[in-house]
Protein backbone atom coordinates (compact mmCIF):
# COMPACT_ATOMS: atom_id res chain seq x y z
CA UNK A 1 0.00 0.00 0.00
CA UNK A 2 1.02 3.32 -0.60
CA UNK A 3 0.23 6.77 1.00
CA UNK A 4 -3.30 6.79 -1.40
CA UNK A 5 -5.11 5.95 2.46
CA UNK A 6 -2.62 8.52 4.55
CA UNK A 7 -4.49 11.63 6.48
CA UNK A 8 -7.57 10.45 4.57
CA UNK A 9 -11.16 9.95 6.12
CA UNK A 10 -11.81 5.85 5.43
CA UNK A 11 -15.52 4.67 6.22
CA UNK A 12 -15.91 0.74 6.01
CA UNK A 13 -19.05 -0.54 6.79
CA UNK A 14 -19.53 -4.14 8.24
CA UNK A 15 -16.57 -3.69 9.85
CA UNK A 16 -17.63 -6.00 12.31
CA UNK A 17 -16.28 -9.29 11.05
CA UNK A 18 -14.86 -10.79 8.36
CA UNK A 19 -13.50 -8.58 4.91
CA UNK A 20 -14.66 -5.08 6.48
CA UNK A 21 -12.68 -6.18 9.86
CA UNK A 22 -9.34 -7.36 7.75
CA UNK A 23 -10.01 -3.86 5.97
CA UNK A 24 -9.91 -1.85 9.36
CA UNK A 25 -6.55 -4.11 10.46
CA UNK A 26 -4.91 -3.52 7.12
CA UNK A 27 -5.66 0.40 6.59
CA UNK A 28 -4.98 0.15 10.59
CA UNK A 29 -1.31 -0.76 9.96
CA UNK A 30 -0.67 0.15 6.56
CA UNK A 31 -2.10 3.95 6.59
CA UNK A 32 -2.47 6.85 8.58
CA UNK A 33 -6.25 7.31 7.98
CA UNK A 34 -8.59 7.73 10.37
CA UNK A 35 -11.68 5.03 10.53
CA UNK A 36 -14.96 4.93 11.13
CA UNK A 37 -16.27 1.54 11.62
CA UNK A 38 -19.94 0.77 11.19
CA UNK A 39 -22.41 -2.40 11.28
CA UNK A 40 -24.96 -2.70 13.86
CA UNK A 41 -23.01 -4.47 17.27
CA UNK A 42 -21.36 -1.19 18.72
CA UNK A 43 -19.35 -3.67 21.03
CA UNK A 44 -18.26 -5.62 18.27
CA UNK A 45 -16.67 -2.95 16.51
CA UNK A 46 -14.62 -1.11 19.69
CA UNK A 47 -13.24 -4.85 20.14
CA UNK A 48 -12.33 -4.50 16.03
CA UNK A 49 -11.09 -1.48 17.15
CA UNK A 50 -9.17 -2.61 19.67
CA UNK A 51 -7.59 -5.59 17.70
CA UNK A 52 -6.31 -3.67 15.00
CA UNK A 53 -4.10 -1.31 17.35
CA UNK A 54 -5.68 1.72 16.67
CA UNK A 55 -4.99 4.45 18.79
CA UNK A 56 -8.84 6.38 20.38
CA UNK A 57 -8.54 9.38 17.84
CA UNK A 58 -7.56 7.57 15.06
CA UNK A 59 -11.37 5.57 14.69
CA UNK A 60 -15.20 6.29 15.19
CA UNK A 61 -17.47 3.66 16.20
CA UNK A 62 -21.08 4.21 14.50
CA UNK A 63 -23.71 1.47 14.39
CA UNK A 64 -26.07 1.09 11.67
CA UNK A 65 -28.61 -0.65 10.59
CA UNK A 66 -28.99 -0.92 6.61
CA UNK A 67 -32.26 -1.85 6.82
CA UNK A 68 -32.89 1.66 8.45
CA UNK A 69 -32.24 3.60 5.19
CA UNK A 70 -34.20 6.69 6.18
CA UNK A 71 -31.88 7.34 9.24
CA UNK A 72 -28.60 6.99 7.10
CA UNK A 73 -28.59 11.05 6.75
CA UNK A 74 -28.63 11.59 10.40
CA UNK A 75 -25.94 8.93 10.01
CA UNK A 76 -23.70 10.52 8.01
CA UNK A 77 -24.38 13.83 9.94
CA UNK A 78 -22.90 12.34 12.62
CA UNK A 79 -19.93 10.65 10.98
CA UNK A 80 -19.10 14.16 9.26
CA UNK A 81 -19.20 16.12 12.81
CA UNK A 82 -16.41 13.74 14.16
CA UNK A 83 -13.62 14.21 11.38
CA UNK A 84 -15.08 16.45 9.59
CA UNK A 85 -15.04 14.93 6.17
CA UNK A 86 -15.30 11.60 4.62
CA UNK A 87 -12.89 10.76 1.72
CA UNK A 88 -13.71 7.16 0.91
CA UNK A 89 -16.64 5.24 1.97
CA UNK A 90 -16.10 1.66 1.61
CA UNK A 91 -20.01 0.20 1.43
CA UNK A 92 -18.76 -3.67 2.35
CA UNK A 93 -21.90 -5.10 4.72
CA UNK A 94 -23.80 -7.19 2.97
CA UNK A 95 -26.05 -10.26 3.68
CA UNK A 96 -25.74 -13.76 1.34
CA UNK A 97 -28.90 -16.05 0.70
CA UNK A 98 -28.81 -19.60 0.36
CA UNK A 99 -32.19 -20.99 -0.84
CA UNK A 100 -33.66 -22.42 -4.45
CA UNK A 101 -35.69 -19.66 -5.91
CA UNK A 102 -39.11 -21.14 -5.61
CA UNK A 103 -38.49 -22.14 -2.26
CA UNK A 104 -37.78 -18.11 -1.19
CA UNK A 105 -40.01 -16.71 0.57
CA UNK A 106 -40.44 -13.13 -1.04
CA UNK A 107 -39.90 -11.45 2.00
CA UNK A 108 -36.26 -13.07 1.97
CA UNK A 109 -36.15 -11.15 -1.57
CA UNK A 110 -36.98 -7.63 -0.40
CA UNK A 111 -34.69 -8.29 2.84
CA UNK A 112 -31.48 -8.63 0.64
CA UNK A 113 -32.78 -6.02 -1.12
CA UNK A 114 -33.03 -4.02 1.44
CA UNK A 115 -29.68 -4.61 3.15
CA UNK A 116 -27.51 -4.88 0.31
CA UNK A 117 -28.82 -2.69 -2.08
CA UNK A 118 -31.01 0.06 -0.52
CA UNK A 119 -29.16 0.63 2.51
CA UNK A 120 -26.22 0.88 0.89
CA UNK A 121 -27.67 3.41 -1.95
CA UNK A 122 -29.31 5.28 0.89
CA UNK A 123 -25.58 5.74 2.90
CA UNK A 124 -24.27 7.03 -0.48
CA UNK A 125 -26.58 8.98 -1.42
CA UNK A 126 -25.92 10.90 2.38
CA UNK A 127 -22.17 10.48 2.05
CA UNK A 128 -21.58 12.25 -1.39
CA UNK A 129 -23.48 16.13 -0.87
CA UNK A 130 -20.17 15.89 1.52
CA UNK A 131 -17.92 14.81 -0.54
CA UNK A 132 -19.15 17.12 -3.82
CA UNK A 133 -18.73 20.25 -1.03
CA UNK A 134 -14.98 19.13 -0.45
CA UNK A 135 -13.97 18.80 -3.40
CA UNK A 136 -14.31 14.88 -4.56
CA UNK A 137 -13.78 11.52 -2.85
CA UNK A 138 -14.00 7.68 -3.43
CA UNK A 139 -17.32 5.48 -3.65
CA UNK A 140 -16.42 1.54 -3.26
CA UNK A 141 -18.66 -1.04 -3.12
CA UNK A 142 -18.58 -4.81 -2.27
CA UNK A 143 -20.61 -6.66 -4.86
CA UNK A 144 -19.90 -10.21 -5.69
CA UNK A 145 -19.15 -12.52 -8.65
CA UNK A 146 -23.11 -13.17 -8.16
CA UNK A 147 -23.41 -9.23 -9.07
CA UNK A 148 -22.18 -10.66 -12.63
CA UNK A 149 -23.54 -14.03 -13.12
CA UNK A 150 -26.51 -16.10 -11.15
CA UNK A 151 -26.27 -19.14 -9.77
CA UNK A 152 -28.18 -21.62 -8.10
CA UNK A 153 -29.46 -21.03 -4.37
CA UNK A 154 -28.47 -17.07 -4.79
CA UNK A 155 -31.22 -15.64 -6.70
CA UNK A 156 -31.85 -13.24 -4.09
CA UNK A 157 -28.29 -12.46 -3.49
CA UNK A 158 -27.27 -12.12 -7.63
CA UNK A 159 -29.99 -10.12 -7.63
CA UNK A 160 -29.65 -7.42 -5.06
CA UNK A 161 -25.67 -7.49 -6.38
CA UNK A 162 -26.60 -7.35 -10.13
CA UNK A 163 -28.42 -4.07 -9.12
CA UNK A 164 -25.45 -2.20 -7.03
CA UNK A 165 -23.39 -2.55 -10.37
CA UNK A 166 -26.72 -0.43 -12.06
CA UNK A 167 -26.74 1.79 -9.91
CA UNK A 168 -22.85 2.43 -9.11
CA UNK A 169 -21.94 2.31 -12.98
CA UNK A 170 -24.58 4.81 -13.65
CA UNK A 171 -23.40 7.48 -11.02
CA UNK A 172 -19.32 7.02 -11.94
CA UNK A 173 -20.51 8.61 -15.05
CA UNK A 174 -22.79 11.28 -13.34
CA UNK A 175 -20.16 12.47 -11.04
CA UNK A 176 -16.97 12.02 -13.23
CA UNK A 177 -16.85 15.81 -13.20
CA UNK A 178 -17.66 15.90 -9.81
CA UNK A 179 -14.31 13.87 -8.82
CA UNK A 180 -16.05 11.45 -7.35
CA UNK A 181 -14.60 7.95 -8.18
CA UNK A 182 -16.81 4.73 -7.99
CA UNK A 183 -14.76 1.19 -7.37
CA UNK A 184 -17.44 -1.87 -7.49
CA UNK A 185 -15.32 -4.99 -6.17
CA UNK A 186 -16.03 -8.55 -6.67
CA UNK A 187 -14.70 -10.83 -4.54
CA UNK A 188 -14.85 -14.77 -5.14
CA UNK A 189 -14.86 -17.13 -2.65
CA UNK A 190 -12.97 -15.85 1.11
CA UNK A 191 -13.16 -17.18 4.43
CA UNK A 192 -15.41 -15.33 6.68
CA UNK A 193 -18.97 -16.56 8.36
CA UNK A 194 -20.39 -15.02 5.09
CA UNK A 195 -22.60 -17.99 4.52
CA UNK A 196 -23.42 -19.36 8.33
CA UNK A 197 -25.05 -15.80 8.59
CA UNK A 198 -26.81 -15.79 5.01
CA UNK A 199 -30.47 -16.35 5.00
CA UNK A 200 -32.51 -19.91 4.04
CA UNK A 201 -35.90 -19.66 1.98
CA UNK A 202 -37.72 -19.07 5.45
CA UNK A 203 -34.93 -16.21 6.78
CA UNK A 204 -33.79 -18.13 9.50
CA UNK A 205 -29.86 -18.11 9.43
CA UNK A 206 -27.95 -21.12 7.04
CA UNK A 207 -25.79 -21.06 10.11
CA UNK A 208 -23.00 -23.26 8.36
CA UNK A 209 -19.71 -22.77 6.63
CA UNK A 210 -19.80 -23.57 2.99
CA UNK A 211 -17.29 -25.95 1.75
CA UNK A 212 -16.02 -23.31 -1.00
CA UNK A 213 -16.38 -20.38 1.29
CA UNK A 214 -13.86 -22.54 4.22
CA UNK A 215 -11.18 -23.18 1.01
CA UNK A 216 -11.72 -19.47 -0.36
CA UNK A 217 -8.92 -16.50 0.18
CA UNK A 218 -8.00 -15.22 3.56
CA UNK A 219 -9.61 -12.47 4.52
CA UNK A 220 -6.14 -10.47 4.97
CA UNK A 221 -5.14 -11.37 2.08
CA UNK A 222 -8.43 -10.36 0.02
CA UNK A 223 -8.04 -7.01 1.98
CA UNK A 224 -4.50 -5.86 1.13
CA UNK A 225 -6.05 -6.92 -2.84
CA UNK A 226 -9.04 -4.69 -2.06
CA UNK A 227 -7.37 -2.04 -0.88
CA UNK A 228 -4.78 -2.22 -3.77
CA UNK A 229 -7.71 -1.84 -6.51
CA UNK A 230 -9.52 1.13 -4.68
CA UNK A 231 -5.62 2.78 -4.64
CA UNK A 232 -5.46 2.08 -8.48
CA UNK A 233 -9.01 3.75 -8.88
CA UNK A 234 -10.64 0.63 -10.77
CA UNK A 235 -13.72 0.72 -11.67
CA UNK A 236 -14.22 -2.65 -11.14
CA UNK A 237 -12.16 -5.48 -9.39
CA UNK A 238 -12.68 -9.24 -9.08
CA UNK A 239 -10.53 -10.89 -6.56
CA UNK A 240 -10.48 -14.66 -5.78
CA UNK A 241 -9.22 -18.33 -6.71
CA UNK A 242 -10.33 -19.78 -10.31
CA UNK A 243 -13.82 -18.68 -9.68
CA UNK A 244 -13.12 -15.34 -10.84
CA UNK A 245 -12.64 -16.93 -14.27
CA UNK A 246 -16.76 -16.64 -13.88
CA UNK A 247 -16.82 -13.01 -15.01
CA UNK A 248 -14.28 -13.27 -18.25
CA UNK A 249 -16.99 -16.64 -19.02
CA UNK A 250 -20.09 -14.63 -18.71
CA UNK A 251 -18.33 -11.72 -21.12
CA UNK A 252 -16.81 -13.87 -23.55
CA UNK A 253 -18.67 -17.25 -23.36
CA UNK A 254 -22.03 -16.79 -22.05
CA UNK A 255 -23.41 -20.29 -23.20
CA UNK A 256 -20.13 -22.03 -21.44
CA UNK A 257 -20.60 -19.68 -18.01
CA UNK A 258 -24.28 -20.77 -18.26
CA UNK A 259 -23.77 -24.64 -18.55
CA UNK A 260 -20.89 -24.67 -16.33
CA UNK A 261 -23.09 -22.56 -13.04
CA UNK A 262 -25.87 -24.81 -13.52
CA UNK A 263 -24.26 -27.79 -12.20
CA UNK A 264 -21.88 -26.00 -9.65
CA UNK A 265 -21.37 -27.38 -6.39
CA UNK A 266 -22.31 -24.07 -4.37
CA UNK A 267 -22.83 -24.70 -0.78
N1 LIG B 1 -16.99 -14.03 1.93
C1 LIG B 1 -17.27 -14.23 0.66
O1 LIG B 1 -16.98 -15.31 0.11
C2 LIG B 1 -17.92 -13.13 -0.15
C3 LIG B 1 -18.07 -13.34 -1.52
C4 LIG B 1 -18.66 -12.35 -2.29
C5 LIG B 1 -19.09 -11.18 -1.70
N2 LIG B 1 -18.95 -10.98 -0.37
C6 LIG B 1 -19.43 -9.72 0.20
O2 LIG B 1 -18.48 -9.22 1.11
C7 LIG B 1 -19.14 -8.36 2.04
C8 LIG B 1 -18.64 -8.66 3.44
O3 LIG B 1 -19.07 -9.96 3.82
P1 LIG B 1 -18.15 -10.99 4.64
O4 LIG B 1 -17.76 -12.05 3.73
O5 LIG B 1 -17.12 -10.26 5.39
O6 LIG B 1 -19.25 -11.64 5.62
P2 LIG B 1 -19.62 -11.33 7.16
O7 LIG B 1 -20.94 -11.95 7.37
O8 LIG B 1 -18.49 -11.73 8.03
O9 LIG B 1 -19.72 -9.76 7.21
C9 LIG B 1 -20.86 -9.04 6.84
C10 LIG B 1 -20.84 -7.70 7.55
O10 LIG B 1 -22.01 -6.96 7.17
C11 LIG B 1 -22.69 -6.52 8.35
N3 LIG B 1 -24.12 -6.44 8.14
C12 LIG B 1 -24.99 -7.43 7.77
N4 LIG B 1 -26.25 -6.96 7.76
C13 LIG B 1 -26.18 -5.65 8.11
C14 LIG B 1 -27.14 -4.63 8.30
N5 LIG B 1 -28.46 -4.85 8.16
N6 LIG B 1 -26.72 -3.40 8.66
C15 LIG B 1 -25.41 -3.15 8.85
N7 LIG B 1 -24.46 -4.07 8.71
C16 LIG B 1 -24.84 -5.30 8.35
C17 LIG B 1 -22.36 -7.61 9.38
O11 LIG B 1 -22.59 -7.15 10.70
C18 LIG B 1 -20.90 -7.85 9.09
O12 LIG B 1 -20.10 -6.85 9.69
C19 LIG B 1 -20.64 -8.57 1.82
O13 LIG B 1 -21.17 -7.50 1.08
C20 LIG B 1 -20.71 -9.85 1.02
O14 LIG B 1 -21.85 -9.93 0.22
C21 LIG B 1 -18.37 -11.94 0.42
Amino acid sequence: MSNYFDHKVVWVTGASSGIGEALVKELAVKSSAKIILSSRNKDQLNAVAQKAGLEANRFFVLPLDLEDYKKMPDVVEEAVEKFGKIDILINNAGLSQRSLAMETDIEVDKRLMDIDFIGTVALTKSVLPYMIRDGGGHIAVVSSLMGVFGAPMRSSYAAAKHALHGFFDSLRAELYTKKITVTIICPGFVQTNISINALTGNGSLQGTMDDATSKGMPADVFAGKMLAAIEKKKNQASIGGQEVMGTYLKRFFPSLLAKIVRKAKVV
